[in-house]
C-alpha cells in the first residue's frame, strides 16, 4: 500500500479521499528540514501547500517518493530540476484556489482605497477619527494587471464590475484574448504611467524577480496604489518602502514576502501599508478544493500511474493509464533490449503502428527512454529520462504509422549507432502481454521477462544441443527457448531465459562454441 505523508495544513478530505482510495496517509505538519529530512524515505508521496520547503537535500533522502502534490498554485517551493532529476512527478492544482485568491487581490485593493485597517484599528482604539480618513472611489480607475492568466483574468473581470478600466501587461497575452477579457494590452512603462492602482499576477521568475524596482516604481504614477497576492520578490520591498516614503507610492498591500514567514519588515507600520500572511488562497471553498484535487491527483498517481497537472510530466488520465500500462512494460523491456546490446546511441526513434498509434504517444516514449538509459543509471524513470536523453544529446524522434502491419499493435525502437541503425520491435498478445517479435531484423517470438541469454550464431546442424548441452552442464536451467534467423544457414539469433544467473566463465563457454558470433546475459 503507497504511503502519503501531508506535510502542510490541509482540509480533513484529503485524508479521506487518500484513505478511500486505499492510500496509507500520515499528517505531520510544522516540521523542521531536518525532521523532514529524517522521515520523507518511508514515503511515496508528499503532499504540501507553500510552508513545506522540498529542496534537494529533501529530495536526496526522499528515497522512495515518487510524487509531490502541491495543493495550490504556486511551486516555487518545490525543487523542480532536482524532483525531475530524482525520477519524482511534482503536480499542482492550478485553478482551485483562483477565485478565492482573486478575490483577496480585490479586497486588498477596497482595503486601500478607503484605508480600512488603520479606520478599523483607530476606530476601535476609540478615536473615532472621521477627519482622518478620506478614501478614492474606484470607479473610472484605471487598474494595472500585471500577469493576465488564470488569477489576473479574474481580478479583471471583477474589476470591470466595478467599472474600472483594466489595462494588462503580460508577453504571454494574445491580442484575443484581451478583447474577450475587455482589457488593453499595454507595454510594462504604459502601464506604469496610466495605472492608478497596480496588481500583480504572475509567478516569480528570472523575468519578473523585482519587476516593480525602484526604476520602475519611479515611473508610476505619484500616489499609485500597489497589491501583490502572487508571490514576495515581485516587488523590490526596500524600493517600495523608500517610494511610500516619498509619496511615490500611496499604498501598498502585500500578502506574499520576500522572506516568509515574514515576521518583521522595515514596511510595517508605514502609513497607508496593508499586510497579510500570505492568505490570498485561504476560504474554506478553495481549500476544499484543493485539498480534494491533490489528494485525488496523488491517488490517480500511485495506484494506477495517472498522470493530472504535472509539472515534469505530459498529461495521462486515469482511463488511458491502464489502457497504456501493457505499452508501457512493452516500450521499456525495447528499450532495455536495445539499451543493453548497443553501446553508443545517438538517436533513438519510436514508431507505432495499429492500436499502438492511437495512444498517447509521450509515456511510450518516456518508458523507451526510461528502459535504454536504466543502463547508466538505475534511478532513471519515466520522469527524468525524457531530461536525461536531452543532457546526453540523444535525438529522440516520434513516428505514428497510419499503415496496418504485420500486427493488430507493434511499437518499433530504432536507434542509431557507429554501426548504423538498429531495430527492435514488440507487440502484445491478448492485449496485455509485450512480446519481442523482431530483433535487429530477425523475425521472433520472445518475452523479455528476467535473467536471458542471448546468442548471435551462424545457423548449423548441432548449435542447440550444444548450447543447451554447455548450460546443462553449468547447472543452469534454461525456462523458455526462443530462435530466429534471417536466413536457413545465415545468422540465427536465441533468446533463453535462465532461472539463475550466468557465471563470467559460463558465458565464456558459451562464446567459445563453434558460431557462436554474440553471447551476453540480459536483464529485465
Ligand atoms: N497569495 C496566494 O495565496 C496565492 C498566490 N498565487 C500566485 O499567484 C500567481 C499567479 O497565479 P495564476 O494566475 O494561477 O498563474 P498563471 O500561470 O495562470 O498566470 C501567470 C501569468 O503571468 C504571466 N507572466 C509570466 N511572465 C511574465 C512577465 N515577465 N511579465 C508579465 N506577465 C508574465 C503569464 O503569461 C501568465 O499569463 C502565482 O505566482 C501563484 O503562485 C496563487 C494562488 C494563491
Ligand atoms: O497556491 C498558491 O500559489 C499559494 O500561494 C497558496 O499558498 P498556501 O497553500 O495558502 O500556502
Amino acid at each position: 500500500m503507497p504511503k502519503v505523508l501531508i506535510s502542510d495544513k490541509m482540509d480533513p478530505r484529503a485524508a479521506q479521499i487518500f484513505r478511500e482510495r486505499g492510500v496509507e496517509v500520515d499528517e505531520i505538519t510544522g516540521k523542521t528540514k531536518d525532521e523532514l529530512i529524517a522521515m520523507i524515505g518511508e514515503y511515496d508521496g508528499l503532499a504540501i501547500r507553500s510552508s513545506t520547503k522540498v529542496t534537494k537535500d529533501v529530495l536526496a533522502a526522499a528515497t522512495n517518493l515518487k510524487v509531490v502534490g502541491r495543493a495550490g498554485i504556486g511551486v516555487d517551493n518545490v525543487d523542480i530540476p532536482s524532483a525531475s532529476a530524482a525520477g519524482v512527478v511534482v503536480m499542482n492544482t492550478p485553478f482551485g484556489n483562483s477565485i478565492t485568491t482573486a478575490e483577496h487581490a480585490i479586497a486588498l485593493m477596497f482595503a486601500l482605497a478607503r484605508q480600512l485597517p488603520e479606520a478599523d484599528a483607530s476606530t476601535q482604539a476609540g478615536k473615532w477619527e472621521k477627519n482622518r480618513f478620506m478614501g478614492v472611489e474606484l470607479t473610472s480607475k484605471t487598474l494595472g494587471l500585471i500577469g493576465a492568466g488564470n488569477i489576473g483574468s479574474i481580478v479583471a473581470d471583477r474589476a470591470r464590475g466595478l467599472k474600472m478600466k483594466v489595462v494588462a501587461f503580460d508577453p504571454f497575452l494574445t491580442p484575443e484574448r484581451a478583447i474577450e477579457l475587455g482589457i488593453e494590452k499595454v507595454t510594462l512603462d504604459e502601464l506604469l504611467a496610466r495605472a492608478d492602482f497596480i496588481t500583480l499576477h504572475t509567478p516569480l521568475t528570472d523575468s519578473t524577480r523585482n519587476i516593480l524596482s525602484a526604476e520602475a516604481l519611479a515611473k508610476t504614477k505619484r500616489g499609485v496604489r500597489i497589491i501583490n497576492c502572487a508571490r514576495g520578490g515581485l516587488i523590490d520591498e526596500v524600493a517600495l518602502k523608500a517610494a511610500m516614503d516619498s509619496g511615490q507610492v500611496g499604498g501598498a498591500a502585500l500578502d506574499v514576502f520576500v522572506e516568509e514567514p515574514a515576521k518583521a519588515s522595515p514596511l510595517f507600520g508605514t502609513p497607508n501599508f496593508v499586510s497579510t500572511p500570505h492568505l490570498g488562497a485561504s476560504t474554506t471553498e478553495a481549500q476544499v478544493n484543493v485539498a480534494i484535487q491533490v489528494a485525488e491527483q496523488m491517488a490517480d498517481f500511485l495506484m494506477s500511474g495517472g498522470v493530472t497537472n504535472a509539472l515534469n510530466m505530459p498529461s495521462l488520465s486515469a482511463e488511458e493509464a491502464p489502457k497504456l500500462k501493457p505499452y508501457m512494460a512493452l516500450a521499456e523491456r525495447l528499450g532495455s533490449l536495445v539499451g543493453q546490446l548497443e553501446g553508443e546511441i545517438t538517436a533513438v526513434s519510436i514508431e507505432t503502428e495499429g492500436a499502438a498509434a492511437d495512444l498517447n504517444q509521450k509515456p511510450i516514449t518516456g518508458a523507451v527512454l526510461a528502459g535504454l538509459m536504466r543502463v547508466y543509471s538505475d534511478t532513471v524513470n519515466m520522469v527524468n529520462a525524457p531530461s536525461l536523453a536531452k543532457e546526453r544529446g540523444l535525438d529522440v524522434r516520434e513516428v505514428r504509422h497510419d499503415r496496418e502491419g504485420d500486427y493488430a499493435t507493434q511499437v518499433q525502437v530504432t536507434v542509431t549507432t557507429p554501426n548504423g541503425e538498429r531495430a527492435v520491435a514488440g507487440t502484445l498478445f491478448a492485449n496485455s502481454e509485450p512480446r519481442l517479435v523482431d530483433i535487429f531484423g530477425v523475425k521472433i517470438e520472445a518475452d523479455l521477462a528476467g535473467t536471458m541469454l542471448y546468442v548471435v550464431n551462424e545457423d548449423a546442424p548441432g548449435f542447440i544441443g550444444r548450447l543447451g548441452g554447455a548450460l546443462g552442464e553449468a547447472g543452469i536451467n534454461i525456462g523458455t527457448f526462443h530462435l530466429g534467423r534471417r536466413a536457413a544457414g545465415g545468422e540465427a539469433v536465441v533468446l533463453l531465459s535462465v532461472d539463475s544467473a550466468l557465471s563470467e566463465k559460463v558465458l565464456a563457454q558459451v562464446q567459445a562454441l563453434p558460431g557462436v558470433k554474440v553471447a551476453k546475459t540480459l536483464r529485465f
